[in-house]
């Protein structure tokens, strides 16, 4: 071996290689990374080069091949791309990648951990692991000489001929003494995985492909079946329900962007603040905190972003403010609000079945996004007691608003498709049972005019929703999370005429008779009937903090109405909400409330007359208003029951109560 020359690396900062050996230390692991992604370039260069024609040998099918050798405690990564003439290893190695390396050391040592990935460290990360570097390469060019190229961490390196015939690279790193885990297969497969599972030449390691190699998001989405999406959903997140929908993003202008992003279901155990959206930089991974590229609301989402424009070697704060990243994200908002906009217009029905979760993104998306809530308003519907008739579904006035960008404005194309069914959109919507809050709001304007009836709890509040589906009023469901504490908020801010009330919070005046039963009884005591009821449950309940109030509910057939309802005033219940939420608590039910006891039920009035019949014997109540006034805990405890159930203790009471009443009742016959 004759030795070429011996030098110093060019370098200005005196101890760089403790440095790279030491302050990089959580992520020694990407030197592989680099080193495979320098023998892609290296591949591809030949692969240029025979294309136009200065290469005029035959390329043989493109490889990596990595091996290690455990006694001699060496790791060797190999390629057979474009190779290095001694001037390339003297000018790219020696000069070019340790004074880039320079570099990233100097922004490093200001913000470390600061960075996404460390992409980029490139070929002088191999000394984080290693006591010395080799290389071995032999250039494409004709006539080229083989070099060896080794350096042992100091700024000295030595360069001299190689025995090495045939075209290509071959980087051998000595590893060190505390970094012999990489000699470990399992931790070669498992970083190729990670980091190199996508990168488009075969790696090959114990004589066989350890990567996938197919990296879905770059192909056309026309040449893609659903079947193709779900398998790779699955390759990523193994043992997961799969997803709802996807969305393909594809585009080179204004920034090279490609990726699938994937909708999953929605499960309470995941951590939704946490990303799961995989960075790719031309297929190579970089990271899974991609919480300053992708908006915030979206995390939830999965998948794949790859992009050589997001740049990653910029701190994480300063990724933030980045123009490019900036106008990423609004391209990924804009895709995803597309993507959900030609699904409803073109299928009401997978609309509706992803949108019990994909609706809590999109609702969360409008409140933090005021962009994106302008591209998605007309399209977030709610679960609705409406049934359209069939002369309504054919009106033409229930075509939909749906905004669609002008082609001009929009540097992306839009996906927004011509209608192939008869139904309009909405109306199709409406079939299923959902509505959109505009289309609620002109429908019921003569009847309860900017006034909106929602329903939190489907169970619980039925009998509620049934007294308004009874007079014909329409009730909305908001029963996912986000929706009490937040979303009705938001658009009761958003229309800002619109009020909410929930069924259960007060009884609209269309519920009510309008002749309450005023007239006078009692003349002695100058009560009307409602009077009388009120005190009699007064007494027979005597808690101070229950507000009792009396209508009477109308109705055709007042046995089907309930004898009496808990009511919890809106802006009292909202405040109790917020309340229990800001302090973390379990929401209690609480202890003031409305009884509203329906003086039209036969209930009621069998009960005023059970009580204003006893005949007061001696010292005690007589039994027929012992009997009242245990029917009217027990009207009480039926009230409470259909709006929130028993805890363990009122259910015991329940149970009991109902017995003693049952006894009395068959003791009489
Ligand atoms: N396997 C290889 N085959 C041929 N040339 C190589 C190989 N590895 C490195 N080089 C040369 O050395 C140069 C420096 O490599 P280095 O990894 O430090 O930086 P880079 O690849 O240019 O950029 P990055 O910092 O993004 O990795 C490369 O640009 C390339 O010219």
């Amino acid at each position: 071996m004759t030795v070429l020359e011996k030098g110093n690396i060019t370098i200005h900062t005196e101890n760089i290689f403790p440095i790279i050996k030491k302050s990089l230390y959580t992520d020694h692991e990407i030197f592989l990374r680099e080193l495979i992604s320098n023998s892609v370039d290296a591949i591809s260069k030949l692969k240029m080069a025979s294309l136009s024609g200065d290469f005029k040998q035959e390329v043989t099918e493109p490889e990596i091949v990595i091996s290690v050798d455990k006694e001699n405690k060496t790791l060797s990564i190999s390629d057979n791309g474009i190779g290095m003439t001694v001037e390339e290893v003297k000018k790219y190695i020696n000069q070019v990648a340790f004074s880039s390396a320079e570099d990233f050391i100097n922004k490093y040592q200001k913000s470390a951990n600061d960075f996404i990935g460390h992409f980029g460290l490139g070929f002088y990360s191999a000394f984080m692991v290693a006591k010395k570097v080799e290389i071995d390469t032999l250039s494409y060019q004709e006539g080229a000489q083989a070099v060896h190229w080794s350096c042992d961490g100091s700024p000295e390196f030595e360069l001299s001929d190689s025995s090495r015939t045939e075209v290509g690279t071959t980087v051998t790193l000595t590893l060190l003494d505390d970094e012999q885990e990489y000699l470990e297969p399992s931790r070669i497969r498992q970083l190729v995985k990670t980091y190199s599972d996508f990168i488009p030449v075969p790696i090959k390691f114990e004589g066989e492909q350890i990567n996938k190699q197919k990296a879905l998001w770059k192909e056309s989405p026309q040449n893609l079946k659903d079947e193709d999406y779900l398998e790779f959903y699955r390759y990523l997140y193994p043992f997961q329900e799969d997803p709802l929908l996807w969305v393909h993003l594809n585009t080179d202008y204004p920034f090279l962007l490609n990726g699938i992003l994937y909708f999953p279901k929605l499960r309470p155990d995941v951590d939704v603040s946490k990303g799961q959206i995989k960075l790719f930089c031309n297929q190579v991974f970089v990271s899974d905190h991609c919480e300053e590229i992708i908006p915030e609301f979206l995390m939830p989402l999965r998948g794949v972003i790859d992009s050589p424009d997001i740049p990653l070697n910029v701190s994480r704060s300063a990724l933030t403010n980045h123009r490019t990243v900036r106008r990423i994200a609004d391209f990924i908002s804009k895709k995803i609000a597309d993507r959900l906009k030609s699904l409803y217009n073109e299928n009401a029905q997978d609309y509706i079945r992803c949108w019990e979760d994909v609706g809590t993104f999109v609702k969360y998306g409008s409140l933090k996004e005021d962009k994106f809530k302008k591209q998605v308003e007309d399209i977030l519907i709610y679960r609705t007691t409406y049934k359209p008739t069939e002369n309504e579904s054919k009106s033409e006035s229930e075509t939909p608003k749906v905004e669609v960008q002008g082609a001009e404005e929009d540097i992306w194309q839009d996906v927004s498709q011509e209608k192939q069914d008869s139904d309009s959109p909405l109306v199709a919507i409406e079939k299923q049972g959902y509505t959109t809050l505009q289309s609620y709001l002109d429908r019921n304007q003569e009847r309860h005019e900017n006034r909106v009836f929602y329903c939190t709890d489907a169970s619980t509040q039925a009998t509620y929703v049934q007294l308004y589906k009874n007079q014909g009023l329409e009730v909305l469901y908001f029963d996912s999370f986000i929706d009490t504490n937040y979303f009705i908020p938001f658009l009761e801010r958003e229309y800002d005429k619109v009020k909410f009330s929930r069924v259960d919070s007060e009884l609209d005046q269309t519920l009510l008779q309008e002749d309450k039963s005023n007239e006078i009884v009692d003349p002695a005591t100058n009560k009307t009937r409602s009077e009388q009821i009120k005190e009699l449950f007064e007494k027979a309940l005597d808690n101070p903090k229950l507000n009792i109030k009396t209508e009477a509910l109308k109705s055709d057939d007042p046995q089907g109405t309930p004898p009496a309802m808990v009511l919890l005033p809106e802006a009292m219940r909202r405040l109790q909400e917020m309340t229990a939420l800001y302090q973390q608590q379990a929401l209690a039910f609480p202890e003031e409330h409305i009884l509203m006891i329906n003086t039209a039920h036969p209930l009621i009035d069998n009960i005023l007359k059970l009580n204003q019949g006893s005949i007061v014997t001696g010292s005690g109540e007589s039994p027929s208003a012992k009997m009242a006034k245990m029917l009217c805990q027990h009207v009480y405890d039926l009230a409470l029951m259909s709006q929130k159930g028993f805890d363990a203790q009122g259910m015991k009471s329940f149970v009991e109560r109902s017995n003693q009443v049952l006894t009395h009742l068959t003791e009489k016959l």
